[in-house]
């Protein structure tokens, strides 16, 4: 088969998931995190950056604590994380240790990625840690996150990583051998290996929760992927299981599924689209749709028909069409209630409404991520 050629391969954050680094015992699957680090340490050796995303903890926990089914109340959730993260970083640690390498844990929330000040922080933090030859060994802080401040799973933590420090390739690692056509398991059902396009069908093909230990299946590795498309880099959902299999993809061999990025946004509007808290919502008319698709032009407040929310100055907001689609997302200028005295009227008579003018936009269109 033809070997996948990549444009350029420095930096890349593997994500290995709970149903492959635990059996279904809830005990740590030793073998396979003796494999991966083996290979990360290696490519490390060659001089890749290598960042590691680790799900587990929970199933980790579940194991220690003699849980035969995962916990139902978030509370038991977390004190199962708090015992297993424990013992996932005891064996990180060890087993990195036997190749010379140093590992340093990096426990995320959505909160360090939805405020600008700690999101710049965390890229801060995890360059420093690559330039002093750190793995960072990342995962979910679940036992403070909940549910407003969780991100839930890790294949969106991972890709939201890889965006973070600007990574070339993002594996995904499971305990299937890629995106099935089908369901797995159903005759004829093969795995497809190139995605340019994440559309309707794709989405289709990801069906329910995943296995007993994990959390998203399918479904948070394909919201994964796009958002890696839009940050331009490749993503591959691969089995974790498949020998050499992280080595074997770095070098080109087309094992699992692919997905190409698309075009790449900037490092600001990626924050916007993937990252900040979505505070309320815009309506715009048809028009102004338009001028935002097709002219890249700002938003301004005649083309705004409803707001929803009760949001600030400075805030993200989803900005919808007319039928309740979301076309883009952007950062407001003003707060909601000048916004509702604003909309549908001219620039020219914002100050007269408001008593004073700061910005003639509702949302510049440097401050705009289009869908
Ligand atoms: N179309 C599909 N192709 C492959 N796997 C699928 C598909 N739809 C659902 N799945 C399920 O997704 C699971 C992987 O997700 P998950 O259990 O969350 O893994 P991980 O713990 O590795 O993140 C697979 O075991 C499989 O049962
Ligand atoms: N943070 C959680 C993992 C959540 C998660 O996404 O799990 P998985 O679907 O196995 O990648 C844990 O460590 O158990």
């Amino acid at each position: 088969m033809e070997k996948r050629n990549y444009s350029r391969m420095q930096r890349i954050v593997v994500k290995v998931g709970s149903s492959s680094l635990t059996y279904n015992t809830g005990k740590l699957n030793i073998c396979q995190i003796e494999a991966l680090v083996r290979q990360l340490a290696d490519l490390h050796n060659r001089g890749l950056d290598v960042l590691l995303v680790t799900s587990g903890a929970v199933g980790a926990g579940m194991g220690k604590l003699g849980f035969k089914e995962r916990p139902r109340t978030i509370p038991e959730k977390q004190a199962a994380a708090a015992v297993g993260q424990g013992l996932l970083l005891h064996m990180y640690e060890k087993l990195f240790a036997e190749y010379g390498l140093v590992v340093g844990q990096v426990l995320l929330t959505r909160e360090d990625f939805a405020d600008r000040r700690r999101f710049l922080n965390a890229r801060h933090t995890l360059q420093t840690m690559l330039n002093m030859h750190i793995i960072p060994v990342i995962n979910e802080n679940d036992t403070v996150a909940v549910d407003e401040i969780k991100l839930g799973d890790n294949d969106n933590l991972a890709a939201m990583v890889a965006a973070l420090v600007d990574a070339d390739l993002l594996i995904l690692l499971s305990d299937v051998d890629g995106l099935y056509d089908d369901k797995p398991g159903t005759p004829g059902a093969r795995v497809i290996r190139e995605i340019h396009e994440i559309n309707g069908e794709i989405e289709a093909l990801a069906g329910g929760v995943g296995s007993a230990v994990g959390t998203g299946g399918m479904a948070t590795k394909i919201q994964a992927a796009r958002i890696a498309m839009h940050s331009g880099l490749v993503t591959v959902i691969a089995r974790a299981a498949e020998p050499d299999v992280i080595r074997r993809l770095v070098s080109g061999e087309p094992l699992g599924t692919a997905f190409w990025p698309s075009v790449k946004l900037v490092n600001k509007k990626r924050w916007i689209a993937f990252s900040a808290t979505v505070c309320g919502r815009i309506y715009i008319d048809e028009g102004a749709v338009r001028a935002l698709r097709e002219k890249g032009k700002s938003l301004l407040p005649s083309g705004v028909v409803k707001v929803e929310g009760d949001f600030e100055m400075g805030n993200t907001v989803s900005v919808m069409d007319l039928t309740g689609k979301e076309i883009a997302r952007g950062i407001v200028n003003y707060a909601a209630p000048e916004i509702e005295r604003i909309k549908g009227k001219q620039t020219s008579e914002i100050a007269m409404v408001l008593g004073y003018k700061d910005y003639d936009e509702v949302i510049h269109r440097d401050n705009l991520a289009l869908e």
